[in-house]
C-alpha cells in the first residue's frame, strides 16, 4: 500500500503539504470525555478493555484533527504476563510490588508472547485502525533503560540510585535484563505492526539520566539490536527521550527513523548535532499548553520557524500534555501547525507561510 499519510511521508523525509502534528499523551486527563470515563474504570481497566481503548485512541484525531493516532496503553502493560506485579497510582506513576535487583529476580521474568498475552491489545489495534481510515496508528513500547529503571527502583526515581547500582556493580546481570527487555520491546512492537501499526515509538523517557558514555557502554548495544530488528518491519521508528541533549547523537546512532527531542534542546541545535539524516521530532515545552494561547502561538512559532522548509520534521510537545492542559489551546494549535507547509513546493508557499506566522 503507498501511504499517503504527511505523518509517515515526513518520517521517511519525503515531501507532504504541512507539517504534521500529533501530541505524546494526546489522550488523557485534559479531556472532559477521558475524565468521565476514569470515574467509571481504573487506567489499567481502561487499557485492558478493546472498546474503550479503540474509544481513547481515536478521540483526539477526531476532536483536535491531528495527523496520528497513538494506542491507549502504557509501557507497564507488557510487564504483567512476563510476571511483574505492578499498579499505576494516579499522579505518581507506576509501582511494582517486588523489585528486580539480583540475577534471581531476573530469573523470574518470563519471554513476551504479546498475541497470546495480551490479546485484547490487539484486538484493539485492529478496531482502531479500522476505524481511523488514512489516518495512521503510532504504536509504542517502552525502552529496555526506563523500564529497568521501573522495575529495578520499584517505582518513579529522581536519582536512579538502584539502577545506576546494578548497572556498574553487576553487569552482566544488567546486560541480561537489558537482552530480556530488548527482546519484550522488539516482541511488542512486532505484533503492533503485524496487527496495524504504521510506526512505532520507543520510550526511554528517563535515560536523560545517564551520561553519554554510560549511555554508550551500558545501552546503546540494546538499543541497536531493537532498531535493527524494527526496521526489518519497515515502518517508521521513533526514538524518544528526556533530558537528552548530550546523548542525541549516540541516540541516532542506534539507528531510528526518528528521534524525539525534549524542549529543553532547541530544535535548531538539535539538527545541527544530528545532522539530515533523521527525521525530528518536538518539542514545544508542554507547560505552555497550560497558558494563554499568545504563549502557545509564540513558542510553537519559534520551532515552526527554525524547522520551516525541512522535510523530516514532525511536531510535538517535548513531553506528554499534562493533565492541566487547556483543550482549547491543543485544538487551535494543531490548526496552526497546519499553516506551514512540509517540504516547500515552490518559494511563494514558503513565503506565505512565513507572512502566516508573524
Ligand atoms: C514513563 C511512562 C509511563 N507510561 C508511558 C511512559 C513514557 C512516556 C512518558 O514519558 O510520558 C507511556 C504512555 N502512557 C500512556 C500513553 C498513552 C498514549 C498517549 O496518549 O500518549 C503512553 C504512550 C497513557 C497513560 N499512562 C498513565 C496515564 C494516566 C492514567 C490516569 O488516567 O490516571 C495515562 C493516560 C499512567 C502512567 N504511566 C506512567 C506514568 C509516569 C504515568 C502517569 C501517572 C500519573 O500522572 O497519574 C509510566
Amino acid at each position: 500500500m503507498i501511504s499517503t499519510s504527511r505523518f509517515i511521508e515526513a518520517c521517511w523525509g519525503r515531501p507532504h503539504d504541512k507539517v504534521p502534528v500529533w501530541f505524546m499523551r494526546q489522550a488523557g486527563r485534559y479531556q472532559d470525555g477521558y475524565r468521565k470515563l476514569r470515574q467509571q474504570y481504573s487506567f489499567l481497566e481502561m487499557a485492558h478493555n478493546p472498546d474503550i481503548c479503540t474509544e481513547v485512541s481515536c478521540r483526539p484525531v477526531e476532536e483536535l484533527g491531528v495527523d496520528a493516532a497513538i494506542l491507549f496503553s502504557d509501557i507497564m502493560i507488557p510487564l504483567g504476563p512476563m510476571g511483574v506485579d505492578f499498579e499505576i497510582r494516579e499522579h505518581f506513576g507506576p509501582v511494582i510490588a517486588h523489585p528486580v535487583r539480583t540475577g534471581r529476580d531476573l530469573k523470574q521474568l518470563r519471554v513476551l508472547e504479546p498475541e497470546d498475552d495480551l490479546p485484547e491489545v490487539f484486538e484493539a489495534i485492529e478496531k482502531i485502525c479500522e476505524r481511523l481510515g488514512a489516518i495512521p496508528l503510532i504504536g509504542f513500547a517502552g525502552a529496555p533503560f526506563t523500564l529497568a529503571s521501573y522495575l529495578i527502583e520499584g517505582g518513579p526515581s529522581k536519582n536512579y540510585l538502584h539502577t545506576k547500582r546494578l548497572m556498574w556493580e553487576q553487569p552482566e546481570v544488567w546486560r541480561q535484563l537489558m537482552d530480556v527487555l530488548a527482546d519484550a520491546t522488539v516482541r511488542h512492537l512486532s505484533a503492533q505492526v503485524r496487527h496495524g501499526a504504521q510506526a512505532v515509538q520507543v520510550f526511554d523517557s528517563w535515560i536523560g539520566a545517564l551520561p553519554v558514555d554510560d549511555y554508550r557502554k551500558y545501552v546503546m548495544p540494546s538499543m541497536r539490536a531493537v532498531f535493527a530488528k524494527l526496521n526489518a518491519l519497515q515502518v517508521p521508528t521513533i526514538y524518544f527521550g528526556t533530558g537528552t541533549a548530550s546523548l542525541l547523537h549516540a541516540m541516532k546512532e542506534t539507528g531510528p527513523t526518528v528521534l524525539g527531542v525534549d524542549w529543553r534542546t532547541p530544535i535548531r541545535q538539535a539538527r545541527s548535532t544530528v545532522g539530515s539524516e533523521v527525521t525530528l521530532q518536538g518539542n514545544l515545552d508542554p507547560m505552555t499548553l497550560v497558558c494563554e494561547w499568545d504563549i502557545v502561538k509564540e513558542h510553537s512559532t519559534a520551532i515552526l520557524q527554525d524547522m520551516l522548509g525541512d522535510p523530516a520534521f514532525i511536531f510535538n510537545l517535548g513531553h506528554g500534555v499534562p493533565p492541566e492542559a487547556h483543550p482549547d489551546n491543543l485544538k487551535r494549535l494543531v490548526e496552526w501547525v497546519h499553516q506551514f507547509p512540509g517540504t516547500p513546493a515552490s518559494q511563494e508557499v514558503a513565503d506565505r507561510a512565513k507572512g502566516a506566522s508573524l
